[in-house]
């Protein structure tokens, strides 16, 4: 029997939860614990699992063909509710603020199974932003069994928002312990040409699809115009709403790379060789000061503050000149920039899985004792 269920189903989520996986194969061995691909998407999830040798035990048909949320939800909650009704796993665990995330807690919810909520307590405060992450996470804060806080404040989130304080734990983000198992196999950074400046830009979230995005691409052609020591590198995401206007307005500079996107290692080595960032991605925020390499947020809010407040990672919003204004400013000037270098990574410390795992395996072991008194339901009350 599967005691424990790991579901994922996008490239953010299989990152993060593959060093739970990773330890808790480890803690519980191998036939006690099944990664189940969602299918939430395809080509991206799967760069992501080869990177980590991860072999999904379980493959749900998921996705829809217009990419419509509701039609998605519906199809996860009835293949997660007939893998539970088959499996009967003892625990499952998700992560974040996805649909499939969503839907693992609820589907839980309905089978009495425990639910372990990994990267816990983020908010924006602001339902349509992100959109529609910010509600998935509220609803799976009222459904899971234990919340895995990556920082104390996304744990105060949660104290504030009425959760018990013995259902919270702070851990630390995975995606710094990600990081940690792949650095050793990134190769020495090679020195850039003499004054040159690598800038990694990434972009795709969904809030910024249509008029806001071109203007960003705007934006970078600028920056790469007003300043010829600038080389940007742009893994473009497959998204036709991303890949369109990119190509289309950023497609003919000789100083912007524009590349297919890049597996996770890829990404890591040329993250750890980046001068800076800038990036709407929750995860290369959090990746960044782990290389010391400041971070740009193409957004209007970020869910993630910790970077920001101690000064590694600035907010630069979408207007398009804000944006130009702060990049030059860290091209130009050696002692802004300095000023942005983390010395250590504020959302983790690279033990997060391993705290997880803990908790998962008290909270298994609470509920041998209570299914004795046979009442499974009592350790989700
Ligand atoms: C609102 C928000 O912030 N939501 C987040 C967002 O996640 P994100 O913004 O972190 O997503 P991405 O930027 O796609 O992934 C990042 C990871 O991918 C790696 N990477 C990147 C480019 C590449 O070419 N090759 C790679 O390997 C990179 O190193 C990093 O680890 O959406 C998810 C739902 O989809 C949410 O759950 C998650 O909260």
């Amino acid at each position: 029997m599967k005691t424990i269920l790991v579901i994922a189903g996008t490239r953010p989520e299989v990152i993060k939860l593959a060093p739970v996986y990773t330890q808790a194969v480890k803690r519980f061995g191998a036939e006690a614990v099944e990664w189940v691909n969602s299918g939430q998407h395809t080509t991206l999830a799967d760069l992501a699992l080869e990177a980590f040798g991860i072999q999904p035990g379980t493959v749900l048909e998921s996705m829809t063909a217009d990419g419509s949320l509701g039609v998605l939800s519906c199809n996860l909650i009835s293949e997660l509710d007939r893998l539970f009704a088959s499996v009967t796993p003892e625990a499952v665990v998700v992560q974040g603020d996805t649909t499939t995330a969503f839907a693992g807690a609820l589907v839980a919810f309905y089978h009495r199974i425990p639910c372990v909520h990994v990267e816990a307590g983020l908010r924006s405060f602001d339902c349509t932003n992100p959109f529609p992450e910010e509600a998935n996470r509220r609803m799976i804060s009222s459904l899971a069994s234990i919340h895995c806080a990556p920082t104390p404040r996304a744990a105060e989130n949660l104290r504030r928002e009425g959760v018990a304080e013995e259902r919270i734990l702070v851990t630390g983000n995975t995606v710094v312990d990600a990081v940690n198992h792949v650095r050793e196999k990134l190769l020495q950074a090679p020195q850039p040409a003499d004054g040159q400046r690598r800038i990694l830009v990434t972009m795709h979230r969904r809030e910024a699809w249509g008029d806001e995005m071109e203007k960003m691409c705007v934006a970078l052609r600028e920056l790469a115009d007003s300043r010829p020591n600038v080389e940007i590198d742009f893994p473009v995401h497959l998204n036709p709403r991303v890949c369109e206007p990119v190509h289309r307005l950023l497609g003919n500079h000789p100083r912007i790379h524009l590349l297919a996107p890049l597996d996770y290692l890829g990404l890591q080595k040329m993250l750890s060789q980046s001068y800076l960032v800038l990036t709407d991605s929750g995860g290369i925020q959090e990746e960044a000061p782990s290389y010391g390499v400041p971070v740009l947020v193409l957004r209007r809010l970020t869910e993630r503050p910790e970077a920001v407040e101690q000064g590694y990672a600035q907010v630069t919003g979408t207007d398009p000149a804000t944006l130009v204004r702060a990049a030059q400013r860290l091209i130009d000037d050696p002692e802004a920039y300095r000023s942005m270098v983390a010395p250590a990574n504020p959302f983790g410390d690279g033990h997060a899985a391993a705290r997880i795992v803990q908790a998962m395996s008290e909270l298994l072991s609470r509920q041998s004792v209570k299914s004795e008194h046979s009442s499974l339901a009592a350790v989700m009350e």
